[in-house]
């Protein structure tokens, strides 16, 4: 009788190596944890002394450390590379903390994080100071971005919606206390709607009254109208809709001189008003005019978003402008609105300009990692902060139906806001599976 074993085994064996090179391409999280992980730590532990040194991130010790550890055989003095504290593996990467020796600081180490992504062999290293004289390097193993899944712990919470990951595989979170106003640029077919649509999602989940402007005749945001206080569809109504907010605004203003607080957190919980969001789709609308007399409506309009961007942050009426461009080739106040949008995120764009319109008055680095996001890769975006980072983000794929069944399901959490009502949407029942037809109030004002 013949023995199978060895072709068992031979079976066996193949069918590991199999599933290995499938785990690598259909799930790299897997294929990181078994493979990746353990490779790149061995790695990392048993070269990161003649790494550190070649890649010049070492100092020479102090007289005293080099008596202590000199090699007495040669008298040989070694460099000092930053001490190791901390190595901690993640389903996504590797995460070490450095001690810094005097000599060296953060820069010194993120200036050579390319050196270090090679000879490390893994697909990005990122650099940030935790505290004085510490720096933690996060390792990526893998191209996170490829195929977005968020963490199970990533939820909305107070004003914060985790919408995206970096590239190093943490959460990229909108967080609306930090950046009470923002701005989302990007070319068509870039993955902005995508973006807005993440949004929705995670904010529909707070309790936040959410108010849209969509002047394509509310293509995008009417599916979302069971979780929308008010909604705009043309650039009239958006014009009575901001008159709106800003006489709610100032009322708010009012409300905060009375109990002496500085800010709608100030206030005793009974009487904070609810926080809103204004979502504005593709920003270009209110400031298109078509004919001469239009105008003064376009720059009132535009006076009172200035307005809003420029104070309502106290009071709590945040800004979520999306746009295509945003120059001041768009007319009269724009530039003055763009400086009042802190928070930029810019996916793929058509030419440098727009990118520089984006991002190059707050992170001016971050404009040639905007012109690099490539055609085939959507939802790719930059996202800049106030201090001058910036970070390479991707959302995760939703279909619009989900948002919408998110938003259904959190219906309920819609403010009743009486001076919103005259643009409260009416949404009518639809035909099964066919999509909600939405339509907006007439306005009375
Ligand atoms: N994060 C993502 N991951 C995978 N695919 C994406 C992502 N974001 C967008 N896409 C895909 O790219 C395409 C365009 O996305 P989206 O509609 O969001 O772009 P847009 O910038 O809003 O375009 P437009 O300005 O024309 O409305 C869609 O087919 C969408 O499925």
């Amino acid at each position: 009788m013949t023995d199978v074993t060895p072709w068992l085994e031979l079976g066996t064996a193949a069918a590991g190596a199999g599933g290995i090179g499938y785990a690598k391409v259909r799930a790299p999280r897997v294929y990181w944890s078994l493979v990746g992980l353990p490779v790149t730590w061995g790695r990392f532990t048993w070269t990161y002394g003649s790494t550190m040194e070649v890649c010049g991130l070492t100092v020479q010790p102090s007289r005293l450390r080099a008596f202590m550890t000199r090699t007495v055989a040669h008298r040989e003095v070694r460099p000092v590379p930053p001490k190791v504290r901390r190595v901690r593996g993640t389903s996504t990467g590797l995460v070490v903390t450095l001690r810094l020796p005097a000599g060296l600081e953060p820069a010194d180490v993120a200036a050579s994080s390319q050196r270090l992504r090679h000879a490390f062999g893994v697909q990005s290293v990122t650099v940030s100071e935790t505290k004085p004289g510490y720096v933690e390097l996060r390792m990526t193993g893998y191209d996170v971005l490829r195929r977005v899944r968020m963490p199970r712990t990533a939820k909305p919470r107070d004003l914060v919606v985790p919408v995206a990951l970096r590239e190093d595989g943490s959460v990229y979170e909108r967080d609306y206390r930090k950046a009470p106003m923002s701005l989302t640029l990007g070319a068509t077919l870039s993955g902005k709607s995508m973006y807005q649509r993440n949004l929705i999602k995670g904010l529909a989940q707070l309790p936040v009254g959410l108010v849209g402007i969509d002047c394509k005749r509310g293509v995008e945001q009417s599916r979302y109208a069971s979780r929308l206080s008010a909604l705009a569809t043309d650039p009239q109504s958006a014009g009575l809709l901001l008159d709106a907010l800003v006489r709610e605004m100032e009322e708010r203003f009012d409300l905060l001189a009375l109990h002496g607080a500085s800010d709608l957190w100030d206030l005793p919980e009974d009487v904070r008003p609810v926080p809103l969001v204004v979502l504005i789709d593709e920003i270009a609308e209110l400031f298109l005019v078509t004919s001469k007399k239009d105008e003064p409506a376009r720059d009132h309009t535009v006076m009172q978003l200035v307005r809003l961007g420029q104070m309502a942050r106290a009071i709590g009426i945040y800004l979520e402008v999306c746009g295509q461009r945003f120059g001041s080739d768009l007319g009269r106040g724009a530039t003055a609105l763009r400086a009042q949008l802190t928070g930029r995120v810019v996916h793929r764009v058509n030419d440098k300009q727009t990118a520089e319109m984006g991002l190059g008055d707050i992170a001016p680095d971050a404009v040639s990692a905007v012109t690099a996001i490539r055609a085939d890769r959507p939802g790719v975006a930059v996202a800049g902060d106030t201090s001058g980072g910036w970070s390479r983000i991707r959302t995760p794929e939703i279909t619009p139906d989900e948002a919408a069944a998110v938003c259904r399901e959190h219906a309920d959490l819609t403010p009743e806001l009486a001076f919103l009502d005259p643009f409260r949407p009416v949404i009518r029942s639809a035909p099964a599976k066919a999509p909600a037809l939405v339509i907006p109030e007439p306005v009375t004002e």
